[in-house]
């Protein structure tokens, strides 16, 4: 079946520009060659269903087809690439430059239907160049990310700059003795921020416009450091100093009865620890979970581990952070963002009703107060038949206008009720901002099951280690209904940014591989 997304229209007729005059080419054609049966060409389609699209195809092992006169950019075949589906594309404009970087299908000229249907047919008929073209997209789509995007604008700003008049000069901040001796730093994020104000046009510059692109981006790079030691009296100034990657262990490790397994965990935080040795501080730990952050605390130090050797705990399924070489609590920066439509107490009571499942008793989602904080409400459940799943409670809660995010933690035994910004991908990346550590250099640790909100955990620009044999019991089964789609359906298991650890295999030898 090809599935041809040719505008949103009630009327042909009505059609804006030349998209009537296509379509009905189009139709006309599937007439002509009878393809009745054959072809989707939907009359509406939201936006949301727009990934949804991209993965059908990619699922069907089809092609995405940009054979635009001429394309200033691209953005579809980016979409396209993200979501593993191999392209065809017009070599007139931007995808030039897209396939340069992506490596994910063939330019053609669009004026040629032989052309066209020569690349469609290679890549259809070639599985090993599909699947190539499919892995390709997948991994080198960090470099249509921003902090990628930025650093790559930016060297050309500089380079560009080369005969600025004399009262012209790019101010670049200098680097105080003590922050140079500090470890790379590779994120552009932190100093992006800023950007802005650091860069002006003033006399008294440390460094000419036609200073080199390298010697403008190291001083860009190194300044957030002098920045965050001035603020070091809070958690948000801390700077990992010499971390210039970061190794984060999401292993959901519960017992059936939900309480922490601790021999589990301490073997996903031996493997992870054990990553690390020889780095020479270079690699930093976060521990990513559902618990609390008292709960985390405690489970690390019955694991043997000291909680003040995590740079970072993202506690309650991502409502919070916080720094256990510091203090216990929670980053208020962080809370604030979080706390963006956080409907507090008005949701707090409503989740019981809504969650339980139809026979169940109240007493079977009960409000867990001693497991909640100020942005996320615990519900203690009795067992997993007698609640609903999260996409069902999400529904019912949107209908009555709180718009919230649901995780079903320690073996389906709790449900976090936390605000719609909070998440655990979404603290991570707080982190790598805050830090000014590329994704790319971090590496989340998973088991094979999980906590409902596993699978947000899969996908994106860090890599994802799988660790078999850690996690007997997740939540997973309460992430929606039988008819709902499969994860495989939404995370492109294949791609070279998720690996599964092998029998006996040492996380640090997979990530060197990876
Ligand atoms: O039926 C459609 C068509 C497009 N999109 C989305 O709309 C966005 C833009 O699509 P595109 O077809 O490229 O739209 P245009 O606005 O016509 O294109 C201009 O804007 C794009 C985004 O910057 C650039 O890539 C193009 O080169 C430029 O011509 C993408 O996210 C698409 O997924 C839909 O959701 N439904
Ligand atoms: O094929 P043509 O006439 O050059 O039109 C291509 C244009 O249509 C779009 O694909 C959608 O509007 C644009 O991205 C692109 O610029």
């Amino acid at each position: 079946m090809q599935t041809l997304i040719l505008g949103n229209r009630d009327d042909i007729d009505d059609m804006a520009g030349g998209g009537g005059t296509v379509l009905t080419a189009v139709l006309k054609l599937i007439d002509r060659y009878d393809l009745y049966g054959q072809v989707a060409y939907p009359k509406h389609h939201k936006q949301t269903d727009v990934p949804h699209i991209y993965r059908l195809a990619a699922k069907t092992k089809g092609v995405f087809i940009n054979p635009a006169l001429v394309e200033p950019f691209g953005l579809t075949i980016i979409e396209a690439a993200a979501y593993g589906l191999p392209v065809v594309a017009t070599k007139n404009g931007g995808p030039v430059d897209i396939l340069k970087a992506l490596h994910n299908g063939l330019l053609v000229d669009p004026h040629s239907a032989e052309a066209i249907t020569g690349a469609l047919l290679s890549l259809l008929a070639d599985k090993g160049q599909w699947l190539e073209s499919r892995r390709n997209g997948l991994r080198n789509i960090h470099r249509f990310s921003w902090p990628h995007h930025c650093r790559l604008y930016l060297s050309h700003v500089a380079a560009y700059c080369d005969h600025p008049s004399p009262h012209q000069r790019l101010r670049v901040p200098g680097v105080p003795a003590a922050s140079a001796s500090m470890g790379g730093d590779d994120s552009l994020s932190d100093s992006l921020r800023g950007l802005s104000l650091q860069i002006s046009v003033d006399a008294s510059s440390d460094l000419n416009a036609g200073d080199s692109a390298a010697l403008i981006m190291d001083a860009l790079r190194r300044r957030p450091a002098a920045d965050r030691r001035e603020g070091s009296g809070r958690a948000l100034g801390f700077a990992p100093g010499r971390r210039q990657s970061l190794l984060v262990v999401a292993v959901d490790c519960y017992c059936d009865d939900g309480k922490p397994d601790v021999e589990q965990l301490k073997k996903a935080i031996d493997a992870a620890m054990s990553a690390g040795d020889g780095a020479g501080g270079r690699q930093g730990y976060v521990l990513s979970t559902g618990m609390t952050i008292p709960e985390a605390a405690e489970t690390l130090k019955a694991c043997g581990a000291d909680p003040a050797g995590f740079d970072a705990l993202i506690c309650s399924s991502g409502a919070e952070i916080c720094y256990p070489w510091k203090e216990l609590t929670a980053d208020e920066e962080y809370s604030g963002h979080v706390a963006f439509r956080w409907p507090g107490d008005h949701v707090k009571t409503v989740v019981p009703r809504l969650g339980k499942a139809e026979d169940a008793q109240a007493s079977d989602l009960a409000v867990d107060v001693s497991a909640g904080s100020v942005h996320c409400h615990a519900y203690a459940a009795t067992d997993a038949s007698k609640v609903k799943k999260v996409d069902s409670i999400r529904q019912a809660l949107r209908m009555r206008g709180f718009r919230c995010n649901l995780v079903y933690t320690r073996a389906c035994t709790r449900l976090n009720v936390i605000p719609l910004s909070a998440s655990r991908p979404r603290a991570l990346r707080y982190l790598s901002i805050q830090w000014g550590i590329d994704l790319a250099k971090v590496a989340v640790l998973v088991g094979e099951t999980g906590d409902t909100d596993r699978e947000k955990l899969l996908p994106g620009l860090h890599r994802t280690l799988i660790l078999p044999g850690m996690v007997s019991r997740g939540s997973e089964q309460l992430v929606r209904g039988e008819d709902g789609y499969a994860t495989q359906d939404v995370v492109a298991m294949d791609s070279p940014n998720i690996v599964t650890l092998a029998q006996g295999q040492a996380v640090s030898d997979l990530l060197k591989a990876m």
